[in-house]
């Protein structure tokens, strides 16, 4: 489904990731765990290609498809699909109409993902105008519900939102993810980050990996490497470098 060969990014002179190699089967969930600054981010966001995210070497597979010179919307025509850490406001732009806009099949009907992400009552607002945390994060789902990607890369979904929403975000991801099929029939695979690990609560996560200074540094099961960072923290995983 995805794969990274040797991958280096760099913002504007100066490298983030030094490196990157990276295998996502198809109906795999992949949790990318790190600390503040180390280029997770970066990581997804050069996936999907926006311009300040240059990849200096290396390369981007998609379903066999080398993407790495391809632009962001040619990336969402193969499947791509990413929800941001901290979208941004789109003013002038109502939330119902980019629904329409980015529904791939005019006929589907949508409403009952609007109904289930209780977004009902933000169709007519400018896109993440005044939404609370919660808000947008309930927004950003939807609008991956109705896009339908299957390569779904989310950045820590479960940061400021309350405990109630957390289990409607929960069970969304695991249904964009196809949890409930079987391995066998699941087409979509998805990267996930996470600070908490909460998310894996909902999701039936396959590897995880942890990044420390733009670099992979530990893969593994990452309910073992969430463990081990709680109990000894991110040097642990600096001096593990290897598979737990
Ligand atoms: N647009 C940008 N311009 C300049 N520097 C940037 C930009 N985006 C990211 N960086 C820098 O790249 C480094 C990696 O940032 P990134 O957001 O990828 O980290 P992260 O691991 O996702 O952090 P966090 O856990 O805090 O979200 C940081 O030093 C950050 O300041």
């Amino acid at each position: 489904m995805l794969e990274l060969q040797d991958l280096h990014v760099a913002i504007g002179d100066r490298e983030i990731l030094h490196g990157i190699n990276l295998h996502i089967e198809q109906g795999e969930t992949h949790v990318l765990m790190g600390p503040n600054g180390s280029g997770k981010s970066t990581l997804l966001m050069a996936i999907m290609g926006f311009d300040a995210y240059k990849v200096t070497s290396g390369k981007i597979i998609m379903n066999g498809v080398d993407v790495t010179d391809k632009p962001v919307h040619e990336r969402a025509r193969l499947g791509m699909g990413i929800m941001f850490q901290r979208p941004p406001t789109i003013s002038g732009l109502k939330l119902g109409k980019m629904l329409n806009v980015i529904n791939p099949d005019k006929d589907r009907d949508i409403q009952p993902a609007i109904t289930r992400m209780n977004m009902v009552d933000f169709l007519e607002r400018d896109i993440n105008q005044g939404f609370s945390g919660g808000e947008i994060k309930r927004s950003e789902i939807l609008q991956m519900m109705v896009q339908d990607p299957s390569f779904i890369m989310l950045d820590e979904p479960e940061s400021g939102v309350d405990l109630e929403n957390i289990h409607l975000m929960g069970e969304s991801i695991a249904f964009l993810l196809q949890k409930h099929q079987r391995f066998a029939n699941r087409k979509n695979s998805g990267l996930v980050i996470t600070h908490t690990g909460y998310i894996m609560d909902y999701l039936d996560v396959d590897k995880g990996h942890v990044m420390i200074n733009g670099e992979f540094k530990c893969h593994g099961n990452p309910r073992d490497i969430l463990k081990l960072i709680k109990e000894k923290g991110y040097n642990e995983c600096l001096r593990c470098d290897k598979i737990v």
